[in-house]
């Protein structure tokens, strides 16, 4: 198993256009499995964005092992790798072995070293006849797994998911939840699929930007039913 990173956000505040999207979130996220639940626009994937210092709060300070992603914002990435919910937003080269070597090369890796990477990923992962092929074409549920893999590749100690079952038929969240679950790192998943993260170590419930439940799967998923229920 990868080390976990500490990753604590201190009165973390943001807003768009002046419309708050998160409200003051205090967070230490330490353990293997954390899952981030709550309807649309509760501010999901802000916090997501955050956690890789892909976006920098408005207020407060995100810190990945104590370095602010407001001073470092590389080093947050290196880090935590972000899934993204559309893999055509991850998609960046023409074939396949290109897009999984993207990343790598632009860690400035070794040849020999990427090389042996993407060959063992294909391979690990059932997409070896497709390395040559236009990304482009493949299926949904490959296209999701190559989304995936060009972030596993770099070897992040954390991998947070944004809504990774989205639009995948029932074969393929079957695929794409074993994938998950075998994965050595911290994963942090944001879902609506609430039978993903049953067993998982902590859940966080989010409401207008506001954390309202935290604490094992079972307990916040009762409080988000009930919540839907008043
Ligand atoms: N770049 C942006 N510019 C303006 N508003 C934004 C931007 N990104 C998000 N928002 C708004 O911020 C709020 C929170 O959005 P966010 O995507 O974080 O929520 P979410 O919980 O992930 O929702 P969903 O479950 O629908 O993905 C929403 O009202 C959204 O419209």
């Amino acid at each position: 198993m990868t080390d976990v990173p500490v990753i604590e956000l201190r009165d973390v505040r943001h807003d768009f256009d002046g419309v708050p999207v998160l409200c003051g979130l205090n967070l230490r996220l330490a353990e293997r499995r954390i899952a981030i639940i709550g309807d649309n626009g509760s501010g999901k994937s802000t916090l997501a964005r955050m956690l890789n210092g892909l976006l920098v709060p408005r207020a407060g300070e995100v810190k990945i092992d104590g370095a602010s992603t407001r001073d470092d914002p590389a080093a947050a990435r290196a880090a935590i790798g972000l899934v993204f919910q559309n893999p055509e937003h991850q998609i960046i080269m023409p074939t396949v072995e290109e897009d999984l070597a993207f990343g790598p090369r632009n860690l400035n890796l070794p040849r020999a070293e990427i090389a042996a990477r993407v060959d063992d990923l294909l391979v690990r992962y059932g997409l070896a006849d497709k390395r040559t092929q236009p990304a482009h074409l493949l299926s949904g549920g490959e296209k999701k797994l190559l989304s995936i893999l060009s972030v596993v590749i770099m070897r992040p100690r954390t991998i947070v998911f944004d809504e990774p079952m989205t639009s995948l038929d029932r074969r393929n969240r079957a695929r794409i939840a074993r994938v998950m679950a075998e994965l050595p790192q911290q994963l942090i998943t944001i879902t609506h699929d609430l039978d993903l993260i049953v067993d998982y170590d902590r859940a966080i419930l989010l409401a207008g930007g506001e954390l309202v439940a935290d604490g094992p799967p079972q307990e916040v998923i009762a409080r988000y039913e009930q919540q839907d229920e008043t």
